[in-house]
């Protein structure tokens, strides 16, 4: 489905114009459609159906707790990576034991916390952190479940600040370690193992490296049984990619299918981690035209939306699409779209050919996932509002931060 697409000469988020948006709202603002979320969310569930699985949303692609919320009524699972995302799902009507909780530096709160609560597993990335979920669960009189994530190194093909499951990569406990971590972990009277886990990196667009790991990891499931420690489910983290520009990438049920094929008839359940896929092409940063500058070299369009609002582009180099909500018939020039922050990395998109004149809408693409959740407040800029548009209704899910809140919390050093 296409949540965004030009009606009547302009864009509109499923049945709402985001001129109107702009105008009730402000710019900058995320705007998310609640069908495409609800679209992307089912084409993982659909394609898992008569077996048993977990999708579990990746918290740290999108954050918001009326996008959590529609999640958590599809009967979504969460994939979190701090104490801050599990208050978010416990917030936003998510079960506790459909999260599984990821990352390599959890900290005694966090376990705590989420053994209270009743998490439905504990992807450990070290032997370290196992002692630690045992000491934890020990005091506490209650068992942890667990996965190992094991590092499979593999090369996922993607930019090397979001590939993760290389043996330089801090992530997962190496594969060749693996059986070792397993056979202690299984020693430990407060773990309960359960799980094997592994995300090899984000925005991936070929199969290849995901059924390579898989491979890698059934191999090992194969192992461990052999030693009498039965696995009950496989967890193959997120990073299925995403059409930005004019990437392929395959479809949650093609890779779905290609998973469930090479299972064979191991009894096992299976758990996804996908973020970016779920809400990237679900979300756009919508952006007004400050001033057009004109230079010997090149044209600038200063809009009202910084990298402290969308980082991707300044941080990864990636390219965004950048549309005109309004598309004027008049000749286009090339511009670089750039922001109000004092850097010259401060960037949205670069040589872009456009009609636009000050005051114009223009929406960034694929804005959804790791878009709002990366905002700072860098140049002292509040971060942007995020509404969420359902049919005909557009829903302000977190509001723009007021110039009293940028500085809330902070002190004047004593007389
Ligand atoms: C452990 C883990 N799970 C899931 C994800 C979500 O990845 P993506 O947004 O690429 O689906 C990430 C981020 O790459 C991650 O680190
Ligand atoms: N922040 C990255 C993705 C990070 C994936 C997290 N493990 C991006 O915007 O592409």
């Amino acid at each position: 489905m296409e949540a965004f697409c030009y009606r009547d000469g302009q864009l509109f988020a499923e049945d709402v114009a985001l001129s109107a948006i702009a105008e009730r709202f402000g710019t900058p603002t995320y705007v998310y459609s609640r069908a495409q979320i609800q679209a992307q969310y089912q084409a993982y569930a659909a394609a898992l159906a008569g077996m048993p699985h977990l999708v579990c949303f990746a918290v740290k692609a999108n954050s918001n707790l009326g996008v959590l919320n529609v999640l958590a009524r599809l009967g979504a699972g969460f994939d979190i990576v701090s104490r801050g995302e599990l208050e978010r799902v416990l917030a936003a009507g998510g079960e506790p034991d459909k999260i599984v909780f990821s990352g390599v530096g959890k900290s005694r709160d966090d376990m705590r916390r989420a053994l209270e609560v009743g998490v439905h597993c504990f992807n450990v990335e070290s032997t370290d952190e196992l002692e630690r979920l045992q000491q934890v669960a020990a005091r506490l009189g209650l068992i942890a479940p667990v996965s190992l994530r094991v590092n499979p190194d593999v090369d996922a093909l993607t930019h090397p600040y979001i590939s993760t499951g290389l043996k330089e990569n801090k992530f997962g406990i190496a594969i060749d370690q693996a059986e070792a971590a397993y056979r202690r972990a299984a020693e430990l009277p407060n773990l309960q193992v359960i799980g094997v886990d592994c995300h090899i990196g984000s925005q991936l667009t070929n199969l290849a490296p995901f059924l390579d790991a898989l491979d890698r990891l059934l191999a090992l499931v194969d192992r461990l049984a052999a030693q009498g420690i039965h696995i009950r489910h496989l967890d193959l983290g997120g990073g299925l990619g995403v059409r930005y520009r004019d990437e392929q990438p395959p479809s949650p049920g093609d890779y779905i299918r290609a998973v469930r094929q090479r299972l064979g008839d191991r009894p096992l359940a299976l758990v996804f981690e996908p973020g970016r896929s779920i809400v990237a092409n679900a979300g756009v940063l919508l952006t007004r035209v400050e001033y057009l500058k004109h230079t010997a070299h090149k044209n600038f369009a200063i809009v009202d939306a910084a990298m402290n609002d969308m980082a991707r582009p300044s941080l990864y180099q990636a390219w965004m699409g950048l549309v005109p909500v309004q598309p004027r018939q008049q000749a286009a020039q090339h511009y670089d779209v750039v922001g109000p922050i004092c850097e010259t990395g401060d960037f949205l998109a670069k040589d872009r050919e456009l009609a636009l004149a000050e005051g114009d809408l223009l929406a960034v693409c694929s804005a959804g996932a790791y878009g709002f959740v990366m905002s700072s407040n860098y140049n002292t800029r509040g971060r942007a509002a995020e509404v969420l548009v359902d049919g005909a209704q557009a829903f302000e899910v977190r509001r723009r931060e007021t110039l009293a809140e940028l500085y809330a919390g902070e002190s004047l050093l004593p007389e």
